[in-house]
This record gives structure tokens, C-alpha cells and sequence, in this order.
């Protein structure tokens, strides 16, 4: 640990998110921001006066990674650089906060549950609402029957972002301040473009996808309250339909997954259309007994109603509630029990099989999306069923010389 008992971190990737979290972090006494890596030298320039003291600074996060003065390293790279950066920590003996979603596929993930387990690390995914006291409270009373049997849960991302989307670009020389090779990483080299990176790399799929971006938090908060692990199928349609980008994620976007215990979830992307699906809230869980609306600050549950031929039965109570919980609040707090589970070595609220869990339901919806076709998935194996197309898709080809550190 660093001087006076204050966990050392190491920051990698710190413009947008990476900025969020080192506010969160500055919260709390107990740790201090000593190591920041980028592989834009002005993010990098910029992140390094928002600590008001002087970090060491690199583009290369093997450096930070080296460093035995560093305790932990909080990753929030674009998603294809999550697994190697957060496993070569975990080598390193680092524990690792590391943003969702976890990884860009399923092979990637499990290795990093593994990396976890072998070098005994605390490693947290970046699902903050695992950190709430209003979702802990309300999954364990849902769980417990508060609503009934809950067959059908959905949630939404929606944004109209016609007509031009993330819009059209050349290929262009990479701004000087970039390093664009390293950006890359282990994807196939190609020309830069502004509407890449930074940020709008979502909307590609070799970096990361909407499914992920946005699903991983949703599909997170559903099977943590319904409690389910994994989905036994699952079927997604979609495809480009009227924005007129780069985007090679599509625009419109339905999955459905079901649950051996027999449950549908569903995960809308409508990129092309974006007023509300809800009342109110953001996801929705349906039980035999209630309808729960649910956000990062408010929940309300709205009693069922009798259909027919049905008997006369108790249904939930109507009932509303409310926490001070913004986005920075909650990820502030995931960050305190990050540094807590690191001093104690008990397992983070959002622990990396919970978050590779998580992230599978995206991965299992771009899979199924690309195939066009109903998947059917072991989850204990981590398999399609009888699917070699699908099962090809587990994992990709990394550009050389980058391969997953064992
Ligand atoms: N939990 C939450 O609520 C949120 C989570 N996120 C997650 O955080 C992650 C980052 O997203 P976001 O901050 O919005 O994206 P940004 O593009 O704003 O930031 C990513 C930064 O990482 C830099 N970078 C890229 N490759 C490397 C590398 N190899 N080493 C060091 N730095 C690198 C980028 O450089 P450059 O500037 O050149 O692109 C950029 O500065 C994503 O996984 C996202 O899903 C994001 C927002 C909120
Ligand atoms: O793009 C985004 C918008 O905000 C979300 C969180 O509130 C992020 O997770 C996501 O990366």
C-alpha cells in the first residue's frame, strides 16, 4: 500500500468514465490517485491536473501494470481492452476495478473469473447498481415473492438519433496526441475515424455494441431480482433501418431471453425512436401478483390485476420509494466497497463471475442477432447446443502480438 496505509491506484483509460470514477474515488480518504495511463496525451495531460497533486503518467498501462508500488488498477478502456489489462493485473497481483461491460466475449470473460480466482484478487465490474440499497433491498423482497412469480421483465435503451446517427466519416490520420495502434489493441488494424473514438466506439461492434453498452447495466439489475443466472435460449431480431451511420450495430434491436424456471426477459435497443416504454422507471418486472417499475432512484410497485377465471387472492400492495442515488452516488459507493472488500478480501458486490454473467446475455444477443436464429445455451458448460456456428463466435483472433495473459 501506499504511504500512511492509503490504497495506490492506478487509473487506465481516464477521459470519460475513467474521469467519473476518479471523482468517485477522491470521495474516499483511503486511497490516492499515483499511476494514470492514456493513450491520448491530452486526456491523459487533463486527467492528471483533476487530481490537483502529480500522478506518474504513461499511454503504455504495462507500466502501470509493472509498477509494485501501485495496489489496484481501475480500468475504463474501451471494452475489447478490458480482459488483457484487467487479467495482467490480476497477474500482477493488482486487484482490478473494471468497468462493464466486462468484456467482448465469452471466452474473454470466463478467463478473466479464472485470472480472479487463480491470483486471489478483488476484482468489482463497474454495474454500480449492485451498490444500491434500494435495488439490494428491493431483488431480495422480489426474490422473496413480493411480486408473485415473475414471468416477464423488460427494460429499454431509447434515443432517436435520426437521420444521421454517429454520422459518416472519412478515414483520417489519427490526431498526433493519439496513439492509435495502442487504442487497437488486440482488434484488426484499421484507419482511424472521429466517430470511433473517443466515446462513440459503442456503436461498432468490434469494440463493443449497444447490446453491451447499455444491456449489461439492465439484464444485470433484472436476473439479479428475478434471480437467475443465465439464460436457457434466447432470440434477437434487428438490423440498421433508418439511421444512416457507420454504426455496424444495428439501430433497432429486440431480444428475448427464457429461464429454465420459466421467465421471458426482454431488452429492447430503439435507437430509432425514443419516448418512454414506462410509466415510470427504467426496468420493468411483471409478477403474478404485482408490476414493479424500477430506477437508479425510485421504485413503484402497482398491484396486479384479476383476470380471467381467476380467484380471489391477495395481490401486492401499491407502494413507492425513493434514494438519493444518482449515477455518481452509486458508482461513489461501489468504489467504497471496492476498498473495503480490497482491505477485508471478501468478494465485491458486483464480483467478476456476477458481472461475466451479466455480460454473457449481451454476448448470447449479438450472437443470435448475427446468426439470425433462436440459440440454445448450456450455461454450465458456457455452450451453444449443437450450434458450431455459434460456438465459433465465443471468441475472435486477436492481432498479434496481443494474446490473453494466463
Ligand atoms: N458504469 C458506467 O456507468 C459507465 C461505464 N462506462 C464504461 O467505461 C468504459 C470507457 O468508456 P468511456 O469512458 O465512455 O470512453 P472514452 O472513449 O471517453 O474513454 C476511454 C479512454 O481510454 C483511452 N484508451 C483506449 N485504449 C487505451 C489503452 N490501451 N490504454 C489506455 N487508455 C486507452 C481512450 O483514448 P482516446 O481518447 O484516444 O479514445 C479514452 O481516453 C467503457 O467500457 C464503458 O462501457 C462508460 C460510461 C459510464
Ligand atoms: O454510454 C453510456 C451512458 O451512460 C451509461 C451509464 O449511465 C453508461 O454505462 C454508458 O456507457
Amino acid at each position: 500500500a501506499g504511504s500512511n496505509d492509503r490504497v495506490s491506484l492506478g487509473f487506465i483509460g481516464v477521459a470519460n468514465r475513467g474521469g467519473q470514477l476518479m471523482k468517485a474515488f477522491a470521495e474516499h480518504q483511503d486511497c490516492s490517485p499515483d499511476y494514470l495511463c492514456d493513450v491520448d496525451s491530452k486526456t491523459l495531460e487533463k486527467a492528471a491536473k483533476q487530481t490537483g497533486g502529480s500522478p506518474k503518467t504513461t499511454a503504455d498501462y504495462r507500466k502501470v501494470i509493472d509498477d509494485d508500488s501501485i495496489d489496484a488498477i481501475v480500468i475504463a478502456t474501451p471494452d475489447h481492452w478490458h480482459a488483457i489489462q484487467c487479467i495482467s493485473g490480476c497477474a500482477a497481483g493488482k486487484d482490478v476495478y473494471v468497468e462493464k461491460p466486462l468484456a467482448v466475449t465469452i471466452h474473454e470473460g470466463r478467463a478473466m473469473v479464472d485470472a480472479a480466482r487463480k491470483y486471489d484478487r478483488i476484482v468489482q465490474v463497474g454495474t454500480h447498481r449492485r451498490s444500491s440499497g434500494l435495488y439490494q433491498e428491493l431483488s431480495q423482497r422480489i426474490q422473496n415473492g413480493l411480486l408473485g412469480k415473475v414471468c416477464m421483465s423488460r427494460a429499454f435503451r431509447l434515443s432517436n438519433m435520426a437521420p444521421d446517427g454517429i454520422g459518416r466519416r472519412p478515414a483520417m490520420t489519427p490526431p498526433e496526441h493519439l496513439d492509435w495502434d495502442m487504442w487497437l489493441g488486440p482488434r484488426a488494424q484499421r484507419p482511424y475515424q472521429d466517430n470511433i473514438a473517443p466515446y462513440k466506439f459503442r456503436w461498432w461492434q468490434d469494440y463493443s455494441s449497444q447490446m453491451g453498452n447499455w444491456g449489461v447495466h439492465y439484464l444485470d439489475a433484472i436476473r439479479w431480482c428475478i434471480g437467475e443466472e443465465a439464460p436457457s435460449s434466447v432470440c434477437a431480431m434487428g438490423g440498421q433501418f433508418a439511421i444512416d451511420d457507420d454504426r455496424t450495430i444495428p439501430d433497432t434491436m429486440e431480444v428475448t431471453f427464457q429461464f429454465p424456471s420459466g421467465r421471458l426477459a426482454v431488452f429492447g435497443q430503439y435507437e430509432t425512436s425514443g419516448n418512454p416504454m414506462m410509466p415510470t422507471g427504467e426496468i420493468e418486472l411483471r409478477g403474478t401478483l404485482g408490476t414493479a417499475y424500477v430506477s437508479e432512484r425510485t421504485y413503484e410497485i402497482i398491484p396486479e390485476r384479476r383476470g380471467q377465471f381467476a380467484t380471489e387472492h391477495p395481490m401486492a400492495k401499491p407502494e413507492k420509494g425513493t434514494e438519493d442515488s444518482s449515477n455518481h452516488h452509486l458508482t461513489s459507493n461501489h468504489a467504497r466497497n471496492f476498498l473495503d472488500c480490497m482491505r477485508s478480501r471478501r468478494q465485491p458486490n458486483a464480483d467478476v463471475e456476477i458481472g461475466h454473467r451479466s455480460t454473457t446475455f449481451c454476448h448470447l444477443a449479438n450472437i443470435s442477432l448475427k446468426l439470425g436464429r433462436r440459440l440454445q445455451w448450456d450455461a454450465d458448460a458456457e455452450r451453444f447446443v449443437g450450434d458450431d456456428d455459434a460456438n465459433a463466435m465465443l471468441h475472435y483472433e486477436y492481432r498479434k502480438p496481443w494474446k490473453l495473459p494466463v
